[in-house]
């Protein structure tokens, strides 16, 4: 695991993935999708905004986050004071609506959060290296529930521009990751202007794709 990565990736004052509002998928499949869920798991949360949007919907939003600095920022950010437990993995951070695990999320279990009808992966896998990612992708099903499916956002772009993280992952690839599974693409938009730094790397396209995976039993 590169902890250096993030570590560093975090001391600076931005960060390229970091959004300032709730995704946009997240904002335009709630009613599909997330709506009338008693709570979603956000693996790899960074301090993402969409655990706010979801609890200020009345969602449980179960954030993973192995950084101190992401998930202290996050509370610092919300204005929102958790009450903080020492667990056995990490550190858990409970609000009314957000329960935000400071742990690594290969040693989080379902027999700590419970399972769950919904996933939203935003720069989680994309975040990983090849190795780990057969690794991710059954410890996130090892989540879901029967009837669950995940909504994962991959990125496009050419790699010969950029090397990564973020990481391109192609739909063929989510075949192989999921081999279990029905993988539906639901949309796709540019983030080119999303942050100064695609623009740095002078990327002649970055697509952010959304999936639908639902696992065949
Ligand atoms: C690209 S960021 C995405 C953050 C968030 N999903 C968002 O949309 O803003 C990836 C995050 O995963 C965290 N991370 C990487 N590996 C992790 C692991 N094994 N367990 C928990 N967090 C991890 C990093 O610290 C980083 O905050």
């Amino acid at each position: 695991m590169d902890y250096d990565f993030w570590n560093n990736c975090w001391l600076r004052p931005t960060q390229p993935f970091h959004l300032s509002q709730a995704h946009h998928f997240l904002v335009k499949y709630y009613q599909q999708y997330f709506d009338g869920k008693d709570k979603v798991l956000l693996p790899l949360c960074g301090k993402t905004r969409d655990l706010l949007f979801l609890s200020d919907q009345k969602i449980d939003a179960v954030g993973v986050e192995f950084n101190q600095h992401a998930v202290e920022e996050f509370w610092k950010e919300s204005g929102i004071r958790p009450e903080i437990t020492k667990v056995d993995n990490g550190v858990r951070y409970d609000a009314a609506h957000i329960h935000l695990w400071l742990s690594d999320f290969f040693q989080l279990h379902k027999k700590d959060t419970g399972s769950f009808q919904l996933i939203f992966d935003r720069a989680a896998i994309v975040a990983l290296p090849l190795e780990l990612r057969h690794k991710y992708a059954s410890h996130l099903e090892s989540f879901l529930s029967p009837d669950g499916q995940i909504l994962l956002v991959t990125m496009d772009y050419d790699p010969k521009e950029m090397s990564g993280p973020p990481f391109c992952i192609s739909e063929r690839d989510l075949h192989e990751l999921f081999p279990h599974a029905e993988i539906t693409e639901l949309d796709r938009h540019s983030i080119l202007d999303s942050h100064p730094r695609w623009k740095e790397l002078e990327l002649s396209y970055l697509n952010e794709i959304l999936y639908k995976i639902r696992l065949k039993h």
